[in-house]
C-alpha cells in the first residue's frame, strides 16, 4: 500500500504541476477564450437589465420620480424606500440618470453598446463593429435628445433628457427655433443621404441614359457589397499552423546523464509530443501549453495551436477528448466562392441599359470578333439598341478603323459580358463527407510511439525525441536519433517498424527535408474523408490570385493544398485501379468550375473509358471544347483523340503567332493587352481563354495509337504552357512504355495515388513511396521539387452532377468552343485519290511504271515529257494507290504491281 501510495506520488509529478500553475498569469487568464465567453454572457444581461430599467421607467417615472428626487444622493442606500421601477431602486434610479438627467428617449441606445461587445465576446468574432456601434450610439444620443427635446419641449416626461433639453434651448437662443429645426433637419437628412444614398432621378424627359449611370451605381457601396459577400469581410482564418509550429515545436530532451536505455531500465521511454495542427483543438477540456510541453517519461506532451492555453498535467487524460469539430470552423468559412471579377461587374450590369447612337461599344467591337459569339444574342441586342443598321456599320467601321481611337473611348473590353448572367456554382452544391473531425486518439498514439521506440530499441538504435503530427489519415511521427546513429539503419528498417505497428502503408522519410529529423508516417486507425466543401472554402483557396487555382487536398499538418495549374504547367496522375484518379481528376476540374467563368476556361475531355467524364457533357456549351462538325464533345474513340490532340497544336502555333504579333510572351500579357482593347480584333486578336485538356486513361492511348498519341501530348507539353494550354493526363499503368522519358521530361508535376510495385513509383515519381499508400485518396504529390503526402479532397459524383447541371442549365454560347479545324494528311492522300480530280495522265503513267517494272521519277518525266513536279505528284497518288512502293531515297520505287493485267483490274476500280 504505501509503495503504491510512493509510485502514485512519482508519477503525479509534482514538479510539474507547480510550475505549470504558476505559469497561468493574470494575462493569460484574461486572454483564456473561457473569460471571453463569460465576460460576453455578463455584458449581454447587463444590456437586457437596462434595456428593462429604462423601458419599466418609461411607465413608472411619476411614481419614482418624487422619491428619487427626495432621497438624493442616498437613493440607492434608503432601505425603507418602495419603487415601482421593475428592477428596483437601481432601476429607478438608472432611469432616472440616463433618461430624465441624460439624454431622454435616446438614453436606449446605450444598451447596444454592452449587447454588441457581449455578442463579440461569446462568439469570439467580429461579429458587429464595436467601433461603428461607439460612433452611430454617442451621434445618435445627441442627435435625437436634441431633436426629441426640440420637437416635445413642454411635456411633463423628458423626452430629450437634460442635455438634449440643454442643446436645444441653446440652439433655440442662438438661431432660432426655424433655424434649430432646419439645422436638425439638415443633420438628420445628411446622415440619411450619407448611409443610403438615394438617387434622385429627373423625369423621364430630362433625363440623359448614358453607360456610366451603370458604373456610377457599381462604386456605390451597397453595389459593392452585393458583389462581395459580406461574409468575407468578416472571415478569420486562423494562422498557418507551419507558420506557428517552429515556435511551439520545443524539443522534450532526455535527462542528462541518461541514455534512453535507462529510461527503459526505469520502465519509461522518451516523452512524445502530439502537433495536432490548424483547426484542430482537440484538448477542449484540458487543454496543454505549448511551451510547457515537457512530461516525464510516461508522457506525450501535446503542442497546440493557441500557446496561451493552460497545461494540464496528466498527459495521458489530456488525450482524453481529443477531437474538434472542424465542420464548426468549415461553416464560419463556409461562403459561396468570390465571384470572378469580369463575371459580378457584368452581372450587376443593368439588363437593358440603352446605348448612345454613335457611341463605340463593347457589342459593336464583339459583332466582328471572329470567334465564341453568341450571334443570335448579338443579334438580339444590337436590335433591342439600336435603330438603324447602318449605325451598325458605321460602328464596326469605327471600332475596326483605327486602333487608338477605340482605345481613347472604350471601356475595358469584358471577356464576360457574352454570358453576363452566368452565377458561379455554390458551395451548397456539395457535401460535408463524415464529420470532418479529426481525431487523435490517445491510446493509439501512446502505443504506436511504444512500437516505435520498441522495435528500434531491439536494434540497439537510441533516439532524442519523438513528436507526433496527426493529420486527416496519417500520423506522422517524427524522431530525433541519438549522436552516431546512421540514418540508413533507421531506413532499413521500415518492414520491421511496419511488422511491429502491425499496419500497412508506413512510409520512412529519412531524413524529412529541412528539418533533420526521420519522420515515420503510420496511418489513423479512423481516418477522415476530406471533403471538397471545406477545401473550396478555405481561405487558400478563395483568396489566391493564381491563374487556374486546384484545390487538391489536405497535408498531413492539415493545411490546404492549393496550386496553380498554370504553374505546374501540367500534371501528370498515376495510381492502379481503384485508389482514387477519377475523384482526383474530379477535384481538379470542380476547383476550376468553382473560380471561371466561362469565358475563361476551356476543357478539352478525353475519356477512352467513356463513362468517367460523361457527367460534364452537360456543360458542354460553357467550358468545353471540340473540333468542328463534331457531335460529341467528350472525346472516347482514339482517332479523334489523335485529330483532336493536332487541332490543339495548331491552336497553340496560331496563338503565338498571336503573341507574337501582340508583343507579348505569354497569355496573361496578352489578355491583358486585348483588355485594355489594344489588339484589334480584325487582325484576328480574340481574348483567349485557358485551355485544359484532360485525358483520364492515358495507357489506353498510348496501346492503341502509340507514337501519334505520343507526340501531339509531347509538342503541347513542351510548348503550352506560355500559350495557356495544360494537360492533366491520368494513367493506370505507370509503365516506362506509357510514361516515356519525353512525356515525363515535360510534367514535373505529378500525383502518385497507391501503385502496386515500387517500380511504378519510381516510373510517376522517381522516388519510392507510392507503393505504401492506403489508397482511397492517399497521394503523394510531386511540386516545385517536393514531395508531399496529401490526402485528396473528396467529391462524389453526386456532387459532380449537380454543380454541372447548376452550370448547364444556364444560359451558355450557342456551341461549344471551336478547336481548328485538322485534316489527317493520310486521308488527304486517299481523298485526292478520286476520279474527279485524278490526273489524266495517271493511267498512263501506271502503264509506263509497271511495264518497265521500274518506280522512277525521271522515268516519268522523260517518257512522258512532264516537268519533276507533276511526275513527282504523279508518283505519289501511283504510291497512294498501291502501284508502287514508298520513296528509298535516290533508288528507284519497288514496282508492286507486277502485270498489266493486274493493273488494268486496278484502275478499272477507280
Ligand atoms: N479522396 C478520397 N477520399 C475518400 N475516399 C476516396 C477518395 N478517393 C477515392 N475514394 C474512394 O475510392 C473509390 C475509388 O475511387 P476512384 O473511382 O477515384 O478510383 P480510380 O483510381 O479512378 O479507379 P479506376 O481507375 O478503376 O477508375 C471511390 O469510390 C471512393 O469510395
Amino acid at each position: 500500500m504505501a509503495v503504491k501510495a510512493k509510485q502514485k506520488k512519482e508519477t503525479s509529478t509534482p514538479g510539474l504541476k507547480q510550475e505549470k500553475e504558476q505559469t497561468v498569469s493574470v494575462q493569460e487568464v484574461v486572454k483564456d477564450e473561457r473569460t471571453h465567453k463569460i465576460s460576453g454572457f455578463s455584458l449581454l444581461v447587463l444590456s437586457i437589465l437596462l434595456l428593462i430599467a429604462l423601458g419599466s421607467y418609461c411607465f413608472t417615472w411619476q411614481e419614482d420620480q418624487d422619491k428619487v428626487f427626495k432621497a438624493g444622493a442616498n437613493f440607492l442606500f434608503a432601505d425603507n424606500l418602495q419603487v415601482d421601477n421593475m428592477l428596483g431602486r437601481l432601476g429607478a434610479w438608472t432611469g432616472h440618470t440616463l433618461i430624465y438627467k441624460g439624454f431622454g428617449l435616446a438614453a436606449f441606445l446605450l444598451c447596444t453598446l454592452p449587447f454588441v461587445a457581449g455578442v463579440n465576446l461569446i462568439f469570439g468574432k467580429k461579429l458587429f463593429s464595436v467601433w461603428r456601434n461607439v460612433k452611430y450610439t454617442f451621434t445618435g444620443l445627441l442627435f435625437f435628445s436634441v431633436a426629441l427635446a426640440f420637437a416635445l419641449p413642454d411635456s411633463g416626461f423628458s423626452y430629450g433628457g437634460a442635455v438634449g433639453e440643454f442643446c436645444s434651448q441653446y440652439l433655440s437662443n442662438l438661431m432660432g427655433k426655424a433655424g434649430t429645426g432646419l439645422l436638425l433637419f439638415v443633420a438628420g437628412f445628411s446622415w440619411f443621404i450619407w448611409r443610403f444614398n438615394p438617387v434622385f432621378k429627373l423625369p423621364k424627359r430630362l433625363e440623359k441614359p448614358t453607360l456610366t449611370d451603370a458604373e456610377a451605381n457599381l462604386t456605390k457601396p451597397e453595389a459593392v457589397a452585393a458583389i462581395v459577400p459580406e461574409a468575407v469581410e468578416e472571415t478569420t482564418i486562423p494562422e498557418s499552423p507551419a507558420a506557428q509550429s517552429d515556435a511551439r515545436f520545443q524539443p522534450t530532451p532526455i535527462p542528462s546523464g541518461k541514455s534512453i536505455n535507462d529510461l527503459y531500465a526505469e520502465g519509461k521511454t522518451p516523452a512524445m509530443q502530439v502537433f495536432v495542427p490548424e483547426e484542430i483543438n482537440p484538448l477542449t477540456n484540458q487543454p496543454v501549453a505549448a511551451n510547457g510541453n515537457s512530461m516525464d517519461g510516461d508522457g506525450i506532451a501535446v503542442v497546440l495551436p493557441q500557446p496561451s492555453t493552460p497545461v494540464n498535467e496528466d498527459p495521458v487524460n489530456a488525450l482524453d477528448v481529443m477531437e474538434t469539430d472542424e465542420s464548426v470552423e468549415t461553416i464560419a468559412v463556409a461562403l459561396p466562392p468570390k465571384p470572378n471579377p469580369p463575371a459580378p461587374v457584368a452581372e450587376s450590369e443593368p439588363e437593358s441599359e440603352p446605348l448612345q447612337p454613335k457611341k463605340i461599344t463593347p457589342i459593336a467591337v464583339r459583332e466582328i470578333l471572329p470567334n465564341q459569339l453568341p450571334k443570335s444574342d448579338l443579334e438580339l441586342e444590337l436590335n433591342n439598341d439600336l435603330d438603324e443598321e447602318e449605325d451598325i456599320d458605321e460602328m464596326v467601321a469605327n471600332a475596326t478603323g483605327s486602333i487608338p481611337e477605340i482605345t481613347q473611348d472604350l471601356e475595358p473590353y469584358d471577356p464576360a459580358l457574352d454570358l453576363k448572367g452566368y452565377k458561379f456554382p455554390g458551395l451548397d452544391l456539395l457535401d460535408t463527407h463524415g464529420s470532418e473531425k479529426v481525431i487523435a486518439d490517445p491510446e493509439e498514439l501512446e502505443q504506436n510511439k511504444n512500437q516505435i521506440i520498441g522495435t528500434l530499441k531491439n536494434y540497439d538504435i537510441t533516439i532524442q525525441r519523438i513528436s507526433a503530427t496527426v493529420g486527416p489519415t496519417v500520423t506522422l511521427y517524427e524522431i530525433v536519433p541519438a549522436p552516431g546513429v546512421r540514418i540508413s539503419r533507421i531506413k532499413n528498417l521500415e518492414d520491421d517498424i511496419a511488422l511491429s505497428l502491425a499496419a500497412l502503408g508506413i512510409r520512412i522519410i529519412a531524413p524529412i527535408p529541412g528539418k533533420g529529423t526521420i519522420g515515420i508516417e503510420v496511418p489513423n486507425v479512423r481516418k477522415n474523408v476530406v471533403s471538397m466543401k471545406s477545401l473550396l472554402s478555405s481561405d487558400k483557396y478563395l483568396n489566391n490570385k493564381y491563374s487556374l487555382p486546384i484545390a487538391i487536398g489536405k497535408t498531413i499538418a492539415n493545411e490546404h493544398f492549393v496550386a496553380d495549374l498554370a504553374s505546374m504547367p501540367h500534371l501528370l496522375m498515376a495510381g492502379a485501379t481503384g485508389q482514387g484518379k477519377s475523384v482526383g481528376i474530379n477535384t481538379v476540374l470542380v476547383s476550376l468550375l468553382y473560380k471561371k467563368h466561362p469565358s475563361q476556361l476551356k476543357f478539352v475531355l478525353v475519356d477512352p473509358k467513356k463513362v468517367e467524364l460523361s457527367l460534364y457533357r452537360v456543360i458542354e456549351k460553357h467550358f468545353l471544347a471540340k473540333l468542328p462538325g463534331e457531335d460529341e464533345s467528350i472525346i472516347t474513340d482514339t482517332k479523334k483523340v489523335i485529330n483532336t490532340l493536332n487541332a490543339l497544336c495548331i491552336e497553340m502555333d496560331n496563338r503565338y503567332d498571336l503573341l507574337k504579333e501582340a508583343h507579348v510572351r505569354n497569355i496573361k500579357e496578352y489578355n491583358e493587352k486585348f483588355i485594355k482593347r489594344k489588339l484589334n480584333p480584325q487582325k484576328g486578336h480574340q481574348y483567349l481563354p485557358f485551355i485544359v485538356l484532360v485525358v483520364d486513361e492515358f495507357a489506353d492511348l498510348i496501346m492503341t495509337a502509340g507514337k501519334e498519341v505520343e507526340m501531339p501530348i509531347a509538342r503541347l507539353a513542351q510548348l503550352a504552357r506560355a500559350v495557356g494550354i495544360h494537360l492533366i493526363i491520368a494513367t493506370q499503368r505507370p509503365s516506362v512504355n506509357i510514361i516515356t522519358g519525353t512525356i515525363k521530361a515535360n510534367f514535373p508535376s505529378r500525383i502518385a495515388f497507391k501503385v502496386s510495385s515500387k517500380i511504378d513509383s519510381r516510373t510517376i515519381l522517381d522516388a519510392g513511396g507510392a507503393e505504401q499508400l492506403i489508397g482511397k485518396g492517399d497521394m503523394l504529390i510531386s511540386h516545385n521539387g517536393e514531395l508531399i503526402r496529401l490526402q485528396c479532397a473528396f467529391v462524389d459524383t453526386p456532387e459532380v452532377e449537380k454543380v454541372c447541371e447548376f452550370i448547364g442549365t444556364q444560359r451558355g454560347y450557342p456551341d461549344a468552343f471551336l478547336l481548328p479545324e485538322y485534316v489527317d494528311e493520310k486521308e488527304q492522300e486517299g481523298r485526292d485519290f478520286d476520279l474527279s480530280d485524278r490526273d489524266v495522265l495517271f493511267a498512263d503513267a501506271a502503264r509506263l511504271i509497271v511495264q518497265n517494272q521500274m518506280g522512277s521519277t525521271s522515268l516519268i518525266q522523260r517518257r512522258m515529257k512532264l516537268g519533276y513536279n507533276r511526275a513527282g505528284r504523279l508518283m505519289d497518288r501511283l504510291e497512294a494507290a498501291g502501284i508502287v512502293g514508298a520513296n528509298q531515297g535516290s533508288k528507284a520505287r519497288e514496282v508492286l504491281v507486277k502485270t498489266e493485267h493486274e493493273l488494268e483490274q486496278i484502275l478499272e476500280n477507280f
